[in-house]
């Protein structure tokens, strides 16, 4: 950590608010503190955080964490403004510009919005600014949400290929169990997915003020590991020490294999199918060997609904999910072009029935990935 120039700093709720779930200060200027001091030493730093959704409480005479849709994004955007003015007025005080920069999961999907984001986070960094980082919950749906910010920084991370990701939470690493039961260990190393075999990894903290527990942030560490960006796992106190390379928390080692695109690690990691799409066992060993693409001639069956351009699993007779990828089709017309060859299709349907139902650039194989559920609301 004390080498890399550039670090994605993400923090949770659970460390920015008080005992009663409201938005803390004296924690925000701790952190903005640490941060500082890096920016002082010429590290540029991202500060993905969370806590929009708390600093909304109190001025709605909330008293606990709304669970519905509406009333959460209500929160955030009143909260939000009062979340980065803080921040603002924090990082002011050490002669610091704080940007805001609100993403949504589109943002990191699509080609054109994912170099947007790119560019100005990069000229943000440029110019000296720190950007504060949330996810656009206002416009957020449950279908389209990371609802945690542990993903979706990792995906920043790898957006702007940072050298490492810093997670801070309220638990000062990874623990072999609940962390709150007595005999639990702190992991201090991941360096393979089997380090992480046999570990119980639950889900957010009693207090109910964050959102994905530790099941996002491992998450999240493998995402960014997968994109070759070390990463390490602490407590917000402990973020000065993790910044100046004391072997505090839990470090997730990097991959040396070849840095995916953002897309494949939204796809493999990030989201979840919208439904399935049944192939025939040649279809399965086109896709897993030779990274075809999946033509209609492939597809026996298509389960859910969807539309083009969704996430979709795609799965073998015996229903083991093979490969994730974006559809080019709704739900409802595949049943017509299952089975046929584009050629038949174009010349029978039109020329636009000659496309894919899923290309391969949209197609991540899943063999190894775990199958994990739909993003939190
Ligand atoms: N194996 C584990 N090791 C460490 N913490 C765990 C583990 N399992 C569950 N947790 C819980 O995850 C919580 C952190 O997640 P969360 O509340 O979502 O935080 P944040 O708001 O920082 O994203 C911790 O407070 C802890 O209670
Ligand atoms: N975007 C939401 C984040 C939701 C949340 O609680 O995330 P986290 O604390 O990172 O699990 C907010 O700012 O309140």
């Amino acid at each position: 950590m004390t080498r890399a120039r550039r670090v994605v700093v993400k923090v949770g709720s659970s460390s920015l608010t008080t005992h009663d779930g409201r938005i803390d200060r004296d924690r925000i200027r701790e952190l903005t503190d640490v941060l500082a001091a890096r920016r002082a030493a010429d590290v540029e730093i991202v500060l993905v955080s969370s806590g929009a959704v708390a600093a909304g409480m109190t001025p709605l005479g909330l008293v606990t964490r709304p669970r519905d849709l509406a009333t959460q994004q209500a929160a955030a955007s009143v909260g939000q403004g009062l979340l980065v003015a803080h921040y603002t007025r924090a990082f002011a005080d050490h002669g610091l510009t704080a940007a805001q920069v609100l993403l949504t999961v589109d943002d990191m999907m699509r080609r054109a919005h994912h170099r947007n984001a790119q560019r100005t986070l990069t000229r943000l960094l440029d110019i000296g600014a720190v950007p504060i980082v949330n996810e656009n919950d206002t416009v957020a749906t449950h279908e389209i949400r990371f609802g945690d910010n542990d993903r979706l920084a990792a995906l920043v991370a790898h957006l702007l290929r940072a050298d490492a990701l810093l997670l801070l939470s309220d638990v000062d690493a990874l623990y072999d169990g609940d962390p709150s039961r007595p005999g639990t260990r702190r992991i201090a190393e991941v360096r393979e997915p089997e380090d992480l075999e046999g570990v119980d990894i639950g889900s957010a903290g009693r207090r109910g003020v964050g959102t994905g527990g530790m099941v996002t942030k491992v998450e999240s560490a493998r995402i960014a590991t997968e994109a070759g960006v070390p990463t390490i796992l602490t407590s917000a106190a402990n973020a000065g020490a993790a910044l100046d390379g004391e072997p505090v928390g839990t470090f997730f080692a990097p991959a040396r294999r070849r840095r995916p695109s953002t897309r494949q690690l939204w796809l493999a990691h990030a989201t979840a199918g919208r439904g399935r799409v049944v192939l025939d066992p040649g279809a399965v060993r086109a896709v897993l060997g030779g990274r075809a693409s999946l033509l209609p001639a492939g597809v026996i069956k298509v389960e859910g609904e969807f539309s083009a351009g969704d996430p979709v699993d795609l799965c073998d007779e015996d229903g083991r999910t093979v490969a994730r990828g974006l559809v080019n089709y709704d739900a409802a017309e595949i049943p017509n072009l299952m089975g046929r060859s584009t050629r038949w299709l174009a010349r029978e349907l039109g020329p636009e029935y000659e496309r894919e139902i899923v290309h391969r650039d949209g197609l991540v194989l899943l063999s190894r990935t775990p199958r994990r559920s739909a993003p939190a609301p």
